[in-house]
């Protein structure tokens, strides 16, 4: 369980797959860990996996206060110590926005961005607020079910294998949700994203109740070149649910580049 020493603090991640293939980092979503990339790590023996807890999540400390631009930071100082750069970076959600973040300020670091289930911006500081009032007062299991909704297809949401992702969702480290609804909360990242020129593929899921497929849309035509797939029958997380497409989309991706 190797950690970066960070000016905040320690970043847990790990690398798996063999020395010589291509260095793909993984950024997860909100209130999730790396083990969100497990299924698709799985399927893609032939890449060299970098994941990473982001701040507050996972094992990683959290430090203080983050905004969107400093969980890029984190994942370019992760890159300048893994090695491999220029190396593709794959983000959902929140993670996402770390790669838009990072694509714009240092385009150097990436040859290939996958932006899954993300936009620009997400949410309004209202609504981030509520939320964050809601599990000061209530925890996170106070907000799991309405989560789970939007993660996942109903199929799923309903079936045998959510308790572990509700799991990971409500153990997840209060302080360090919190600072990553308010690094929401500030984030826009339209006029960086519109700049962005390298090769990019832009994935969503048609049940997705966090980022609809029109705002994944909407990012996607943001962006000259970008290739869009939306998943049918899945939700904000197609990692868990479809990762047989999902590695299949990447895979097809990394090749490509
Ligand atoms: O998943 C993220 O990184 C942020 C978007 C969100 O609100 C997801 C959720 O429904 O909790």
């Amino acid at each position: 369980m190797p950690a970066l020493s960070l000016p905040w603090g320690a970043m847990h991640y790990r690398i798996d797959g063999p020395e010589n293939g291509p260095t793909v980092i993984f950024a997860n979503s909100l209130g999730t860990d790396l083990h969100l990339w497990d299924d698709i790590v799985a399927r893609l023996p032939g890449i060299r996996a970098v994941r990473f807890d982001k701040r507050g999540h996972g094992l990683s400390d959290l430090g203080g206060a983050v905004t969107v631009e400093g969980y890029a930071e984190d994942a370019a100082a992760l890159i300048g110590a893994a090695g491999g750069a220029p190396v593709v970076f794959v983000g959902l959600s929140i993670g996402g926005m770390i790669g838009q973040a990072l694509a714009s300020m240092r385009p150097d670091l990436l040859r290939g961005l996958v932006l899954s289930n993300t936009a620009p911006k997400m949410g309004t500081a209202e609504a981030w607020a509520a939320r964050i009032d809601t599990i000061r007062k209530g925890g996170i299991e106070a907000i799991a079910d309405p989560v789970m909704e939007r993660w996942f297809a109903p199929a799923f949401c309903n079936g045998p294998d959510l308790a572990p992702w509700r799991n990971m969702l409500i153990r997840s480290p209060l302080d360090g949700y919190v600072a990553a609804c308010e690094a929401l909360a500030g984030a826009d990242l339209t006029a960086n994203t519109a700049t962005l020129r390298l090769p990019v593929l832009v994935i969503g899921g048609e049940d997705d109740g966090a980022s609809p497929p029109d705002l994944v849309k909407a990012m996607a035509a943001l962006i000259p070149g970008a290739r869009l797939h939306i998943l049918p029958q899945t939700g904000h997380i197609p990692p868990v649910e479809a990762s047989d497409e999902m590695a299949a989309l990447l895979q097809g991706f990394i090749a490509g580049l």
